[in-house]
C-alpha cells in the first residue's frame, strides 16, 4: 500500500495542496479525480519527488519514499518526459538502464511492450513520427519496463480511443495486478468503469476517498420499482419521494432505506410486484455530490 500523509504545498500565499492524505492500495486502480487546478498534478509530483513538499511525507508499506525506492515506480508525468525527436527504443533502454535494467534487460522489455502495442516495427522511428495514441503508448511502456512496484500515472487515457484504453487497462491488470496504480482523469466514464478505490479532490483537499463499492453503498441510493397495473399510488406514501413515475414504474427515494421491505411488502399487498431494485449512484455521481 502506498499511503500519503498530510502531503502540502504552497505556491506564494496560495495554498495548493492543503494536508492532502490519502491510500493508493495494491491490487487496485485507484482513480485521483478532481476539476482543473484541484491539485493532482502537484500531489502526483510530491510523491515523485520531483516536487518538494512543504510537509507530509508519502510511504510505501510504512516507508517514507526515498529515491532508490521511487525509482522502481513507474511514472506518467503530465509533461510525459520522453523526447519527441528520439528514436523510441533507445529512449527507451535509456530509461530502463535509469531505473536499475542492464542495457539487454531494458531493450528485452522494451520490445516486449512494443510487440503488444503493435509497434515493434517502429523501434527505431522518433517518437514524434507517432500518432498522438502511439506515442501515449511508449509512454506507457516507458512506466512499466522495469516491473515497478507502484504506478502513478497523470491522466494516462487522455487522447487515447476505447479499444485503445481497453488494451491498456488490460496490460496494466495482467502486468500490475499486485502494486498500487493512481491514475488521474478527467474522463468519468472511465473512472466509472476502472476505479475500484477512488480520491476525489477539490481546492487542494480531499473530499471523498474509499473503495468504489463502499463509496456507493454510501451515496444516495435510489429503488426501481415497478408495480402492476400503476405505480402511481407510491405518490402518497410517507417517507417516500417520488422521482420520477412511468405507468407501472417508478423512481423513489427512501427517507429510511430500511424501509425498503415494507415499501415492497405494500406492493405485494396491493397487486403484482414486478421488480423492486436498489441502484447505487456511480462514482461519477459520487464526485459531483463530493464536489457540489
Ligand atoms: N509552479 C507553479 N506556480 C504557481 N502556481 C502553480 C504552479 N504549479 C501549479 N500551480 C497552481 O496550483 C494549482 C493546482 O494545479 P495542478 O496542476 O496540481 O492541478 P490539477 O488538479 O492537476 O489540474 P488539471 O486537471 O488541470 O491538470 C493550480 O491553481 C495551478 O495554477
Amino acid at each position: 500500500m502506498l499511503s500519503v500523509r498530510g502531503l502540502t504545498r504552497r505556491y506564494g500565499d496560495k495554498m495548493v495542496v492543503d494536508h492532502v492524505s490519502f491510500d493508493i492500495p495494491a491490487g487496485m486502480m485507484t482513480g485521483f479525480v478532481g476539476a482543473n487546478g484541484a491539485g493532482k498534478t502537484t500531489t502526483m509530483r510530491m510523491i515523485m519527488g520531483v516536487l518538494a513538499a512543504q510537509e507530509g511525507e508519502s510511504l510505501l508499506n510504512g516507508v517514507p519514499l526515498d529515491r532508490d525506492a521511487r525509482s522502481r515506480f513507474g511514472y506518467i508525468p503530465e509533461e510525459r518526459g520522453l523526447y519527441p525527436e528520439q528514436p523510441i527504443l533507445d529512449q527507451l533502454g535509456y530509461l530502463g538502464e535509469l531505473h536499475g535494467l542492464s542495457r539487454r534487460e531494458a531493450t528485452a522489455s522494451a520490445s516486449e511492450l512494443l510487440e503488444r502495442f503493435d509497434l515493434l516495427d517502429r523501434a527505431k522511428a522518433k517518437l514524434d513520427s507517432l500518432s498522438l495514441g502511439n506515442q501515449q503508448r511508449v509512454q506507457i511502456a516507458a512506466a512499466l519496463l522495469h516491473r515497478p512496484t507502484a504506478l502513478i500515472l497523470d491522466e494516462p487515457f487522455s487522447g487515447l480511443d476505447p479499444d485503445a484504453v481497453d488494451s491498456m487497462v488490460d496490460l496494466l491488470r495482467e502486468r500490475c495486478s499486485d502494486i498500487p496504480i493512481l491514475f488521474s482523469s478527467h474522463q468519468l466514464d472511465l473512472v466509472d468503469r476502472l476505479c475500484d478505490h477512488l480520491v476525489v479532490l477539490q481546492g487542494g483537499r480531499v473530499v471523498a476517498e474509499g473503495d468504489a463499492e463502499d463509496l456507493r453503498e454510501g451515496g444516495d441510493i435510489l429503488h426501481r420499482i415497478v408495480t402492476v397495473p400503476d405505480a402511481g399510488w407510491l405518490r402518497g406514501m410517507p417517507g417516500v419521494q417520488v422521482l420520477d413515475v412511468d405507468g407501472a414504474s417508478a423512481l423513489i427515494r427512501l427517507e429510511d432505506p430500511s424501509r425498503a421491505g415494507t415499501i415492497a411488502a405494500q406492493a405485494v399487498a396491493r397487486g403484482e410486484l414486478t421488480e423492486f431494485n436498489r441502484i447505487l449512484p456511480t462514482l461519477s455521481e459520487i464526485f459531483r455530490e463530493a464536489t457540489r
